[in-house]
């Protein structure tokens, strides 16, 4: 029977779903799948109407299938799986969202003009090199997506900080790794990019004797598995990817040049760079792929990568810790050509910018293509003591210096390049010495790690601070106590606003339950402290506290007389279900994540319910329990998770209902504040009769005691859409329903949508006062958001009418 296999169920419906007729009553939630009736769906409903328990069962069946279908549509934000770099883990499967592809497309949109533009995928963009190329090419006006698995080869949270980066300059950085099929084609077929800066990749010389996997995993499976998905995309990128100076291995030769042997690896490292150099021959000789290696030459800077020599020291210089400093043979001095971040995103650039198109079409070569490789260095070698000396200068601290045999690890004795095919081809020239650079990367490294001038104060070092911020994400207070301890002591030196900072952190360190009074304190050293307050709110969430956070933040409206509450789906209500076709509605409203406000007067205690669906019984009774007294209800929009009735097709002709809006207007016999474009479907697919509705229009403004609900018309979610703006003298509110969420806005491939009606409403929206504090219609990130915060980093952005019709296609 059809209800013992709910996977039966699942897999036809879901997968093949046409779009339906105007008035469907569709949820809003991330995904891109449509609905279609099924043939399989219409016997489902001819069996619907049999026995008692048939139609019992078969509705379990049903919203079982309904919660599925809505987590399906809700799931893998930011796609897919984090492998760590490690031969052996598995790459989750990959599931794209409707916001997910929005992310995309923005930030492959170019500023400048379309013939000279690129759209390019960045690998390893959440790297070191990575960051800096995608930087250059965003402010130049290059579409830009990047690509980075986030593993933990060196702490976490740098990347982190990196992508932040790159995100506040609207760089999209999407997380999953190069060997994720699924993942790669979907953001082919999306970004449609002209060209890949492929630098996703197991770095390090040494540490390949002790992961040797990795390396295979990253540098060959991860590269092939790229070429082969360029190869099949039509058209065909073209790549430029990052070799290494080390595949000169032991070449004697001086300086290094393309033509000089490359077959003596002195690492696994180098052994998989050379490996990909002849692959990238492979694919360019059989599909037409146009490739272009880069052979970095010890790369160093501000972001740089913790497990380099020149940071590593800078770290254990300024702990007062000892150095090993390698010698060669003879007890010679090693060195490199150590060459500076800027100098080297020049080259990567100009290599992009002179790669020739590859010639294949759908997976076949249609002509030769380019295969070049060029040094990228610096053509200045300098000796490791030399760079201790340096950093010892601008650190203004004496190194501990070990001075010890170089190990056979894999390194080698110097590295020195011969740039002058560079030269020729994009006028690479180096214009950065050691010593400015080195100068560059202190400034950035105290600055980064909050060294000030007094940093011998500071606590333990930089990779404490980021296992200290890996553990708060995890949530390991164990380990962070432990961490902390020297901070603690530190701590009594330093200026006021660090110390409020750390005070905090140490307090993060210690037992959950003290972390609210610690946060209390934290924020009230200093009211106008914004991240005092931020803290709170943190500490708050972090005890899974919502109802309280909420209101700790409005707190001072309740005083002047404004009750507000979010309640959210599955923590505040369609909680504890009655009996198992509840359960169902409840664990679908849970995944929806449907945000329900309660709006109204404390001195009148009259409120108004916004969205309200799914428990209608739950939404009463806390109402109830605040000794409220609901005198209206008020719709952003007829779909059906705001406002109950009819679900989507198929699950229309099931007969089942979802409680909302209609209980209120026939039970409790309020009034159903709509606007007046989506009416007609609230009539007729969720049975409000229309006795009940007052008709709204733009501007309408509704009384609740005191407060004022004045309704701004956004159509574009559907034609009806509507945000209600309240004025308050602190800070204005607005209930954004599904036209603004957190970083985008609602769907709009349903039928009804509009999308240029969408982009008239943001900007309608992005005019509002910056202050103005917005409440989505579901939890997509968080509780609230502000107009200045979706000005700057959402999908109030400005933005061209042009542009935003083709991000949505
Ligand atoms: O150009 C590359 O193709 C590679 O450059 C980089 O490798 P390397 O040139 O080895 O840089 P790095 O580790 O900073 O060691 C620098 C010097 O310090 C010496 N060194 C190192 C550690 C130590 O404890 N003591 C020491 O003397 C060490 O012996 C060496 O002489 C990248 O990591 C690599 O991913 C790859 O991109």
């Amino acid at each position: 029977m059809y209800f013992d296999s709910p996977t039966k169920i699942l897999q036809s419906p879901l997968l093949k779903m046409p779009p339906s007729t105007m008035h469907d009553n569709y949820p809003s939630t991330p995904g891109k799948v449509k609905v279609e009736r099924s043939n399989y769906f219409g016997r489902v409903a001819s069996r619907w109407h049999t026995t008692a328990s048939t139609r019992l069962l078969a509705c379990t069946a049903v919203l079982l299938t309904l919660t599925l279908f809505v987590f399906y549509r809700m799931s893998g934000t930011s796609g897919g799986a984090i492998d760590g770099g490690i031969v052996g883990r598995s790459v989750a499967a990959f599931k794209p969202t409707h916001q997910w592809e929005l992310k995309v497309r923005q930030s492959c949109l170019p500023k400048r003009s379309e013939e000279e533009a690129m759209v390019v995928l960045v690998t390893g963009a959440a790297g070191f090199v990575g960051t800096h190329v995608s930087l250059a090419l965003k402010k130049r006006g290059d579409g830009v997506v990047g690509l980075d698995n986030f593993n933990d080869y060196y702490e976490t949270s740098l990347k982190r900080a990196r992508q932040d980066l790159l995100e506040k300059h609207g760089v999209f950085v999407v997380e999953g790794d190069i060997n994720d099929e699924t993942l790669l084609k979907a953001l082919f077929e999306l970004g449609q990019f002209t060209h890949v800066m492929h630098l996703a990749a197991q770095a390090g010389v040494r540490y390949a004797m002790q992961n040797p996997g990795s390396y295979v995993h990253s540098n060959i499976a991860g590269l092939v598995n790229l070429f082969e998905i360029c190869k099949a995309a039509n058209p065909q990128p073209a790549i430029v990817w990052a070799s290494s100076s080390s595949v000169y291995g032991l070449n004697n030769k001086v300086p290094f040049s393309e033509s000089d042997r490359t077959d003596q690896p002195a690492s696994l490292y180098a052994a998989t760079k050379k490996a990909g150099e002849e692959i990238a021959h492979t694919y360019n000789h059989i599909y037409g792929l146009s490739i272009t290696g880069l052979r970095f030459f010890t790369v160093y800077g501000p972001w740089g990568r913790p497990d380099m020599a020149y940071f590593s020291f800078t770290r254990d210089i300024l702990r007062g810790k000892a150095i090993n400093i390698y010698t060669g043979n003879g007890g010679k001095d090693l060195a490199r050509d150590f060459t500076y971040i800027d100098d080297i995103v020049k080259g990567c650039v100009g290599a992009l910018d002179t790669a020739e198109k590859s010639t294949g079409s759908g997976g076949k070569k249609t002509g030769p293509a380019q295969l070049r490789v060029f040094n990228l260095g610096n053509t200045s070698p300098v000796t490791v003591p030399t760079l201790v000396d340096i950093l010892e200068k601008y650190l203004k601290q004496k190194a501990k210096r070990n001075i010890i045999k170089m190990p056979r690890n894999g390194d080698v004795p110097f590295t020195h390049a011969n740039i002058s095919y560079a030269q020729s081809q994009f006028n690479y020239h180096p214009t950065t010495n050691l010593d400015t650079g080195l100068k560059k990367f202190v400034k950035w490294y105290l600055s980064y790690y909050g060294v000030g001038t007094d940093h011998k104060l500071w606590l333990g070092d930089h990779e404490q601070i980021g296992q200290c911020n890996d553990a708060v994400r995890w949530t390991d207070f164990t380990t962070l106590t432990e961490l902390y301890k020297p901070a603690t002591e530190a701590g009594k030196r330093l200026p006021m606003y660090e110390l409020a900072d750390l005070h905090f952190s140490c307090q993060v360190a210690r037992e959950l339950a003290e972390l609210e009074p610690q946060a209390q304190s934290a924020a009230a050293w200093n009211f106008e402290w914004s991240k005092g307050h931020f803290r709170l709110d943190n500490a708050l969430l972090g005890e899974w506290r919502y109802s309280e956070e909420c209101n700790l933040t409005l707190a001072r409206e309740l005083m002047a007389g404004l009750y507000f509450r979010q309640l959210l789906a599955g923590r505040d209500f369609a909680v504890n279900a009655g009996n198992i076709i509840e359960r169902q509605i409840f664990s679908s409203a849970k995944q929806m994540q449907n945000y329900v406000y309660l709006v109204g007067d404390t001195k009148t205690r009259e409120a108004v319910v916004v969205d309200a669906a799914w428990d209608v019984k739950g939404i009463r009774r806390l109402a109830a329990a605040d000794n409220m007294r609901l005198v209206g209800a008020v719709l952003t929009h007829y779909h059906f998770d705001h406002t109950g009735g009819t679900p989507p097709p198929p699950f229309d002709q099931l007969g089942i209902k979802v409680p909302g809006i209609r209980e209120l207007a026939v039970e409790d016999k309020l009034p159903v504040h709509v606007n007046r474009n989506d009416a007609n479907t609230v009539v007729n697919s969720n049975g409000v009769p229309s006795a009940n509705l007052n008709l709204l229009d733009d501007a309408d403004v509704v009384s609740v005691g005191g407060v004022k609900l004045k309704f701004i018309h956004t159509p574009g979610h559907t034609p009806g859409s509507q945000c209600i703006y309240i004025e308050r003298p602190q800070q204005d509110i607005l209930i954004s329903g599904d036209t603004l969420f957190i970083g985008s806005c609602g769907r709009l491939d349903f039928p009804d949508c509009d999308v240029k009606a969408m982009y008239n409403s943001l900007q309608k929206l992005a005019t509002l006062p910056a202050t103005t504090k917005v409440y989505p219609g579901h939890d997509y990130g968080g509780p609230h958001t502000t107009i200045a915060q979706e000005r700057e980093q959402g999908f109030l952005k400005p933005m061209a009418e042009r542009q935003w019709l083709r991000m949505h296609g």
